[in-house]
């Protein structure tokens, strides 16, 4: 956490110096009333540094202290706004800055990382947990510092007036830091579990309103209430819980307070009366010791703050401190401009150890071709998009780009070479335009206008009346799925990449659509390496190449026609699915 507080040194540095003069300035507070006790009110003689008020009378002096204890605390005004005002400007840009971090560290975390967490959760980490760190540096800056000043100067002065009473006002103190250590530890624990059921919480909720449609649809909504309000329920226990320990801890500390007051107390009338001490001093020691348990009792609750912080601050370091990302190589090797093969070799790959789901895969791509990769649905070939893309690392076996290995290159300018269409087309609450220039967004309208049109999304947007300009909504809600897919295909289009990635390009689609996306990939296909993976057989017969994957293995592998004419199993399928591979379709899509 410190190389978020080292950019702010200078203005916590100057927080941190008014707060020393605000513990000094707090220290002279009770001054004024030994003056007007000891000196207006018992005529003592003025000496030391009060001897400049020497002739000053009874009346007079009562002003002097009057008036030094409003400008007392005038100064301190000024002072305590200044030091809140600069820590908690400086916390403020400290959480905007961790935020940040934290959200760069989560579009970073491999996908393998993003399986296992609810994004619900995450999103809890980067809002939630970020805001109680920040209350804690808050805390730490404008509480615990001055009050930690404040009581070593409190200490010092009392131990110069008395340390017989000073000891005594101490003997509460080991008790007391036993105590917040305990607390402290108790208090963390209860809250991480609060945090971690508030984060599973939201993820529920999240997931439950993305999928609002689903629920309404099966009549759910009873159910999916029941089952918050139950997530909601443990919810609040746990925070119950962590909110019963910090409740108790006050009291506790409150109690071994007020025996240490009794014992000075009872220790400054003896004094007193044995005319070993001056009233007016007691009143200052009694004050002191009022102002040394107040920020006593506030460090002590200020543990609860911290420990609230605590816990937010692990499950952030969780995040930051993991190393599940995909890795850059030391020594980067330049990705090729414009590659002429994409090869894989031999590659296996299992999400876990236990369930490989590629075994050896070989398959090469050449510029100006376009193989298909066809198989049963669960069988692997969006895995095996994947790794193409470096989302995952293989298990054996390696992927090259013109002979060179993709663990080799940076995983940036290997992305920029590859124009991907995924499976679940991934809209963004923007206009269609901004849609298609996700990927390119310096692209100028011209250019997104072509890339919508070779993609078939110009005769929609046509009709739309803001046209390109038309907002999509949350996911594309707004857009039907054939028209999604579309605009996911003129996104990809626009990268204008060496090597084009289509994960079921067709599926959803009516038979014309289907026609018309066929013939915009022959276009985009052009000069480029196009992998297509598809369970719809026709727009394999616009591969050059089509590869059969089946238990993990590529088992069938050739031209569509070559394919259909040995009679295996995809010349089964292209019969099940009414389709006629022995007639290539790409010269006749090119041609319109
Ligand atoms: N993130 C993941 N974590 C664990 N297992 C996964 C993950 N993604 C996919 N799988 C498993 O890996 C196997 C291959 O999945 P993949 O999505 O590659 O299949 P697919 O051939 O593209 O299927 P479909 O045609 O239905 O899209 C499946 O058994 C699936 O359950």
């Amino acid at each position: 956490m410190w190389r978020f507080l080292w950019p702010y040194r200078a203005p916590l540095a100057v927080s941190a110096s008014l707060a020393v003069a605000d513990t000094v300035l707090s220290l002279a507070r009770p001054w004024p009333l030994s003056l007007a006790v000891d000196h207006a009110i018992n005529h003592r003689p003025l000496t030391g540094w009060l001897w400049p008020l020497g002739g000053v009378s009874g009346a007079g002096l009562a002003a002097v202290a009057a008036v030094g204890a409003i400008v007392l605390v005038a100064l301190s005004g000024v002072t305590g706004y200044l030091t809140s005002y600069l820590s908690g400007a400086a916390a403020e840009r400290i959480g905007a800055d961790m935020r940040e971090t934290v959200y760069k560290r989560l579009l970073t975390l491999s996908p393998r990382f993003h399986d296992r967490n609810r994004s619900g959760d995450l999103v809890t980490r980067l809002t939630g947990d970020v805001s109680r760190v920040q209350d804690s540096l808050v805390a730490w800056l404008v509480g615990a510092v001055p009050d930690v000043l404040t009581l070593i100067g409190l200490l010092v002065v009392m131990f110069m007036i008395d340390p017989a009473m000073t000891v005594v006002a101490l003997v509460v103190v080991p008790p007391l830091a036993l105590l917040a250590v305990v607390r402290r530890r108790q208090i963390k624990a209860a809250q991480r579990e609060a945090r971690s059921r508030q984060g599973d919480l939201a993820s529920r909720a999240a997931e439950t309103l993305r999928h609002v449609r689903a629920v309404q649809a099966f009549a759910q909504q009873e159910a999916e209430t029941g089952r918050f309000r139950r997530e909601n329920v443990g919810t609040v226990r746990a925070s119950l819980r962590a909110l019963d320990l910090e409740a108790r801890y006050g009291p506790a500390a409150d109690l071994l307070l007020a025996a240490g007051s009794g014992l000075v107390l009872w220790l400054g009338v003896v004094r007193v009366t044995s005319g070993r001490m001056s009233l007016g001093v007691l009143l200052v020691v009694l004050a002191y010791l009022g102002s040394m348990y107040r920020p006593v009792r506030s460090l002590t609750r200020l543990a609860s703050t911290l420990a609230r912080g605590a816990a937010s601050r692990e499950r952030l370091n969780e995040l930051l401190d993991s190393t599940e990302y995909v890795r850059e190589p030391e020594r980067p090797v330049p990705v090729p401009a414009s590659p002429l093969t994409l090869a894989v070799d031999d590659v296996s790959f299992g999400y876990d150890a236990e369930h490989p789901v590629l075994r050896g895969i070989d398959l090469t791509l050449r510029r100006d071709e376009m193989v298909c990769l066809v198989g049963a649905t669960g069988v692997g070939k969006s895995t095996l998009l994947s790794l193409l893309l470096r989302l995952y690392d293989p298990d054996s076996g390696a992927i090259l780009l013109d002979g060179v290995d993709l663990k080799d290159v940076n995983t940036r300018p290997l992305r920029d070479r590859i124009s991907l269409v995924p499976q679940d087309p991934w809209i963004l609450d923007g206009t269609i335009a901004d849609n298609i220039a996700f990927g390119q967004p310096f692209a100028t309208r011209e250019e997104v206008e072509r890339a919508a049109r070779t993609a078939l999304v110009h005769p929609f947007v046509e009709a739309l009346p803001a046209g390109y300009d038309t907002v999509v909504g949350e996911g594309g809600v707004m857009l039907s799925g054939g028209q999604r897919r579309r605009l996911a295909l003129a996104r990809a289009l626009l990268r204008d990449a060496p090597v084009l990635l289509l994960d079921e390009p067709t599926s959803g689609l009516d038979a014309e659509s289907e026609h018309a996306v066929m013939s915009a990939i022959t276009r985009a296909a052009a000069g480029r390496m196009t992998l297509v993976v598809s369970h719809r057989l026709r727009v394999a017969t616009l591969a050059d190449r089509v590869l059969v994957l089946s238990g993990g293995r590529i088992t069938e592998a050739g031209a569509p026609a070559e394919l259909v004419a040995r009679g295996g199993t995809f010349a089964d399928w292209c019969r099940l699915q009414n389709v006629d591979a022995t007639r290539p379709a790409r010269h006749l899509m090119a041609t319109g």
